[in-house]
């Protein structure tokens, strides 16, 4: 963990102004109270990014906007992935510019969309600027527009497990590919989506089912089998992390007491 806000701490050190990416999804649970204290310490300027603005409804956006600005922060919804808010995520960032030129770092819990926006930030016509001096560790500063630089690298926040395995999976510490035994993850994040979306099994599969077969559906629409016919299960759990990740599956949470 030590490692983790050290990193964290180098990324934030380079840059004048944090984006702190929050998946819109679950903003509360994306959140990272540690990220917000270093850049404060720092004294750094702070734009939370609710990320993935495409999946939830526009109201409940709103809502969250209102409900971090209320307790005194920078926001903006967006979609990095469709390039939705974007212009006035440049805008907030312009704001928000100590000085010119501003570097801008982006950090993050896993998969929240961190390289998309370095993407999108860093545009298509940019050349890497010259690293400033003593700049050893093969990150790149790459100037975006005139005032606007951007670092390359994102500060990835990987925090120790919580006990509860959706929000596990929602912090990004569960890496689809790799996880030894994905079907518990899977089974305890349908449960928190399907809690607070009714409808994701059917909006994301088109099958109607109880939590407790809800992998052997998913296997079965995806002709997950195993030899003798059999559905496999874990290949099912695995593609329902998965499209957690991509947004095939979600639901939206308004913020406390709205
Ligand atoms: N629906 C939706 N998907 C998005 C959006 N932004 C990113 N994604 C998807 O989310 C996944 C993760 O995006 P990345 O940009 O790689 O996330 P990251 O935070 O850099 O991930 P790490 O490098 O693992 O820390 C990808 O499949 C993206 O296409 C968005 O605005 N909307």
């Amino acid at each position: 963990m030590k490692e983790t806000w050290r990193l964290v701490r180098r990324v934030v050190e380079d840059g004048d102004i944090v984006l702190e990416v929050l998946d819109a999804r679950d903003p509360e649970a994306t959140r990272s109270v540690e990220v917000e204290k270093i850049a404060e310490e720092l004294g750094k300027r702070l734009l939370v990014v609710l990320n993935k603005a495409d999946l939830v409804e526009r109201e409940i956006a709103e809502q969250w906007k209102s409900y971090l600005e209320s307790r005194g922060m920078n926001v903006v919804y967006i979609s990095a992935k469709y390039r939705l808010g974007t212009r006035k995520l440049i805008t907030h960032i312009r704001a928000l510019a100590p000085r010119i030129p501003a570097t801008v770092v982006v950090v993050g819990y896993p998969n929240v969309g961190k390289s998309t926006i370095i993407n999108y930030l860093k545009g298509r016509h940019v050349a890497p600027t010259s690293p400033k001096p003593g700049w050893t560790r093969g990150e790149q500063l790459v100037k975006a527009k005139s005032w606007l630089t951007v670092l390359d690298t994102p500060g990835i926040v990987r925090t120790k497990s919580t006990g509860d395995l959706a929000l596990d999976v929602i912090r990004g510490l569960v890496d689809p590919g790799t996880v030894d035994d994905p079907v518990p993850y899977a089974y305890a994040l349908l449960k928190r989506v399907v809690k607070h979306n009714p409808d994701a099994l059917k909006e994301a599969y088109g099958i109607e089912s109880d939590i407790d077969n809800a992998l052997v559906e998913i296997g079965k629409v995806k002709r997950r089998l195993l030899k003798g016919g059999r559905i496999n299960i874990e290949e099912a759990a695995r593609i329902v992390l998965k499209d957690w990740i991509v947004g095939k599956l979600r639901y939206a949470l308004p913020p406390p007491n709205v």
